[in-house]
């Protein structure tokens, strides 16, 4: 299998050197060859340059993408694609005035859609989430990070599990899991928090680490849910199992989740509604990626992730949809690409670089996704005809995507 694109109007995100992560400045250049080819043989990028110095290519397939973008498919690094029905009712309650704590503290919200999903066979909820995940390949994702975190049980986290296991086997998309079953506390657990918590660390990370899929750790660290303390706990028993975390902080309440999440070295800290200085210092010096749902602060009515300042003090930034029931129920990367533009004020070379290698190095995979260089794996979006590729987040709530390879085929 091979595929050969020729006169691309423009080949974004080509790095002859591999890089992983973007910081600060670096994010400002988005690096791009007009008039070019790429070259890709199974699922590998193989060549790419200019058409003036292209030499004949004998590939089984040939795409002309004259007047055409092409570019990294889009890594979304934070998801909850893997659930069960959907929550428009909480939708319509939020219209008329109801909000999303309060709609948690009637007993709806995250532990509605655990309701919902544990009551989902598992086929039922693989076909369900199979179907999110092919939609969002058309629209240009070729990456995806998936969470645990509507099961709540040992029983139902661990069905989350073996679905998103089985997603990655059957997709053609590169497929990140999380454990994130300190989401919510259940309702049996409410006035016994800590037992839930003693049921995560004791029996299903244990559980959870033998099945062998998720290698990241996930807390909702928030006020109403889990604490520092808790969070601290969850994440230690993790780190046991090699889990590395991965954490929602900061959407509501600033409690000291981000300095946590560097002390434990996470890969990301998501969300990032509220922020402070200290919260900056935290992350300087680190390896830790702070990661912007836009999504979430549109669909909430929440502030948006003050992505400005955290990228003017030199820090990498990462944007992914945060597709759930609940907050976010869209995982369309080209909207978020374009509310980082208009709502967080990044411009199109900072939020094209945030959704493609930095969110690839917020999954721990940006080594092998996330640019176009040689031997990185072949996920590619064409777009339909674009005079410059500041038009795709320009044209908000447009579709830019025409066609995507992914893992070197063509769809
Ligand atoms: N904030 C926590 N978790 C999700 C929302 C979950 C839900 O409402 O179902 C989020 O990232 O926004
Ligand atoms: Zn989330």
């Amino acid at each position: 299998m091979s595929i050969l694109i020729t006169n691309i109007k423009q080949l974004l995100q080509v790095h002859d050197y591999n890089v992983t992560i973007l910081k600060g400045d670096e994010m400002k250049t988005l690096p791009f060859i007009e008039n070019a080819y790429v070259y890709v043989e199974h699922d590998t990028i193989i060549e790419y340059g200019e058409m003036k110095d292209y030499n004949h290519i004998d590939a089984e397939t040939v795409i002309d993408a004259t007047g055409k973008i092409v570019l990294p498919s889009w890594c979304d690094s934070h998801t909850h694609i893997v659930y069960a029905g959907d929550r428009t009712s909480e939708f319509v309650d939020r219209i008329n005035g109801l909000s999303y704590a309060d709609i948690a503290n009637n007993g709806g919200g995250i532990l509605n859609s655990a309701k919902l999903l544990q009551n989902t066979s598992e086929d039922d909820l693989y076909n369900q989430s199979i179907k999110r995940l092919n939609e969002l390949i058309k629209m240009g994702t070729g990456a995806v990070e998936i969470k645990t975190g509507y099961g709540l049980t040992v029983e139902a986290e661990l069905k989350m599990l073996r679905v998103i296991k089985r997603i990655k086997q059957e997709s053609l998309a590169k497929i990140t899991p999380t454990l994130l079953a300190a989401h919510a506390i259940p309702e049996n657990y409410k006035s016994k928090k800590e037992d839930y918590i003693k049921l995560i660390t004791e029996e299903l990370i244990p559980e959870a680490a033998k099945l062998n899929i998720a290698h990241y750790i996930d807390v909702f660290c928030e006020e109403g849910y889990f604490s520092i303390e808790d969070t601290e706990a969850i994440l230690k028993a993790g780190q046991q199992y090699n889990m590395r975390p991965k954490i929602h902080v900061n959407q509501f309440n600033i409690l000291g989740g981000i300095a946590l999440g560097v002390k434990h070295n996470a890969l990301s800290v998501d969300h990032l509604e509220e922020l402070n200085t200290d919260d900056i210092k935290a992350l300087q010096g680190s390896d830790t990626i702070p990661v912007a749902l836009p999504g979430c602060s549109y669909f909430l009515s929440i502030p948006y992730t003050p992505a400005r300042q955290l990228i003017d003090a030199g820090l990498p930034l990462a944007i992914a949809t945060d597709y759930n029931p609940g907050s976010a129920p869209s995982g369309n990367m080209n909207f978020v690409v374009s509310a980082a533009c208009v709502k967080l004020r990044m411009t199109p070379e900072e939020a094209i670089n945030a959704a493609t290698i930095n969110g690839a190095y917020a999954m721990g995979i940006s080594n092998m996704y996330g640019s176009i260089t040689r031997g990185k794996k072949a996920n590619l979006i064409i777009t339909k005809p674009l005079n410059h590729y500041s038009e795709i987040p320009y044209a908000f709530a447009h579709n830019p995507v025409e066609q995507v390879v992914i893992n070197g085929q063509l769809l």
